[in-house]
Parts: structure tokens; C-alpha cells; sequence
């Protein structure tokens, strides 16, 4: 079953918009095809994760989505930003303003503070600390206590912690996260989902994540479940075991 929205009320009320997507690495006879024509709307304050086989498209989906990759068909539209085509000084200027990122390696400059660290990208483009967002922030992640720590004097969880706060700072539409659990315990993994969660339901954000895991996918509002970059199935409300339960399906049928 190929899943795909194209109503154009759908489009307008969309923090990003992808219209028949494609992404196809390489050249020539070494070509990968990695996403297939893949139509999608993720609605402002909403809360997707997305998941499927090792291979499927997921990060490839992601970077599109976050300007870091131009899909080789296709469009890809941030709120009214269509990013296709746009100059390189354009598209960083809209992915600074407009995109936060987190990955699975946390990538936190270790010779910064983590209050440092999460300022950083308000430093790059010249604009002042609101201190009060960063409190915010910090409080609601729960690093409040240790902002002068160095990213080796804290946990796994909490050096992620801190790069969601670095990805929030600047007040981005949308969070983009690949695989933010995936190096972290349950415990810090927790508490991790639940920073997400909350920017979704108190801060409005709207964040897409990929994940391998059935228990971060069902913190999510729904599931897109990928398959050789392609859309196969949507899951709304879920849960670990339904998702579980999707994935071992979609494995049988792979
Ligand atoms: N830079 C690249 N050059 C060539 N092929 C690539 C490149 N990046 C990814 N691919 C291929 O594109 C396909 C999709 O890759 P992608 O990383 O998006 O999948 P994924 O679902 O995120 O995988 P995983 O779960 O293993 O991280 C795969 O076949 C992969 O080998």
C-alpha cells in the first residue's frame, strides 16, 4: 500500500510539505536509488517518527526535509519556502533560522560549556542570548544544574539533552532528529522522548524523528513506516507492540 496525501488544504497547513520526492545517490551504474516519489504533509505541532528497515530512506528522507540533502526530484516545502533551487546562502540562512537538528552522536563541541554549546548557533548569526528562553529551556530539559558543565562531565542523556536545547534555542519550526535514543539507555532515552514530547505539546514545535526503536516511535503522534523509500503505512495513536508488530510485517514482506 503506498500512503499519500496531495490535497492542497493539507499542503497550507503544513510545517513542511515533501511533493513527489525522489532522491537517488551515485551516478551512471553505481545509482541507489534511496526515496521513490514520496508525498507527505507534517502538520504544524504535530509529532511524527519515522521508521523502517536498515536502508529504507529514513535519514535520506530527514535531510531532505531539513535542506541538508536537494532531492533529485520533486519538491520540498518548509511552511511557504519552497527549497528547491534555492541559492546555498538562501538555504543556510533558512536552515539556521528555520530548522533544528539533533543527531545520534550528539555532535556538542567539547571545549564549550553546555550553556556555551547551546548558544553557539544564536553566536553564529550574531543575534543575543533571551535568557529567559534559555532558561526556559534548560529547566524544561532538565540540565538546569549543569550548564557549566563540559560535555564529558555529563551523561549520555544529558549531552542530548543539551543538543535539543542547542536545536530549540533559536526557535526553529521544525526539529529534525535522527536517531536521538539510539546511543542512550532506557532511562536516559526516557527522559530524552519526553524533552521532545513536551516541545510538541507545550512549545508547538513540530518534530520529526527517525528511530529504530518501537518505544521512542510510540511517544510519537504517528508513524510513517518506510520501505525502499517509499511511504508503505501510516500509524496514528501508536504503541510499542502495534509498531512492533508493523515492523515485523513489513520485515516479511520485504
Ligand atoms: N551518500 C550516499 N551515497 C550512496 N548511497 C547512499 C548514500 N547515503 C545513503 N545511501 C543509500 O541510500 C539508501 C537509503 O539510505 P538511508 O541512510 O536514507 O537509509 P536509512 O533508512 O536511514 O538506513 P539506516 O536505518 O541503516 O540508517 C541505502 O541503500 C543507502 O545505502
Amino acid at each position: 500500500m503506498t500512503v499519500q496525501k496531495t490535497s492542497v488544504e493539507q499542503r497550507l497547513s503544513s510545517a513542511v510539505g515533501l511533493e513527489q520526492v525522489s532522491h537517488v545517490y551515485g551516478a551512471n551504474e553505481t545509482t541507489v536509488t534511496a526515496l521513490k516519489n514520496v508525498t507527505w504533509s507534517f502538520t504544524p505541532g504535530s509529532f511524527t517518527a519515522v521508521m523502517g528497515p536498515s536502508g529504507s530512506g529514513k535519514t535520506t528522507l530527514l535531510q531532505c526535509v531539513a535542506g541538508l540533502l536537494e532531492p533529485t526530484d520533486g519538491s520540498v516545502l518548509l511552511g511557504e519556502h519552497r527549497l528547491n533551487g534555492m541559492s546555498e546562502k538562501k538555504l543556510a540562512t533558512i536552515r539556521r533560522d528555520l530548522i533544528g537538528f539533533v543527531f545520534q552522536a550528539f555532535n556538542l563541541i567539547p571545549a564549550l560549556t553546555a550553556a556555551e554549546n547551546i548558544t553557539l548557533p544564536l553566536r553564529l548569526a550574531h543575534r543575543a542570548t533571551d535568557q529567559a528562553w534559555m532558561n526556559e529551556l534548560a529547566s524544561r530539559a532538565g540540565i538546569a544544574n549543569r550548564l557549566s558543565h563540559r560535555p564529558h562531565e555529563l551523561s549520555g542523556g544529558q549531552q542530548q539533552r543539551v543538543a535539543i536545547c542547542r536545536a530549540l534555542i533559536t526557535k526553529p519550526r521544525v526539529l529534525c532528529a535522527d536517531e536521538p535514543t539510539g546511543a542512550l539507555d532506557k532511562a536516559s532515552s526516557k527522559a530524552v522522548l519526553s524533552v521532545l514530547r513536551d516541545a510538541v505539546t507545550e512549545l508547538a514545535q513540530t518534530v520529526i524523528m527517525v528511530t529504530h526503536d518501537p518505544v521512542a516511535a510510540a511517544h510519537a503522534d504517528q508513524v510513517l513506516f518506510l520501505v525502499d523509500g517509499r511511504i508503505v503505512d501510516v500509524m496514528t495513536a501508536p504503541t510499542p507492540e502495534r509498531v512492533a508488530a508493523t515492523m515485523t510485517r513489513l520485515a516479511g514482506e520485504d
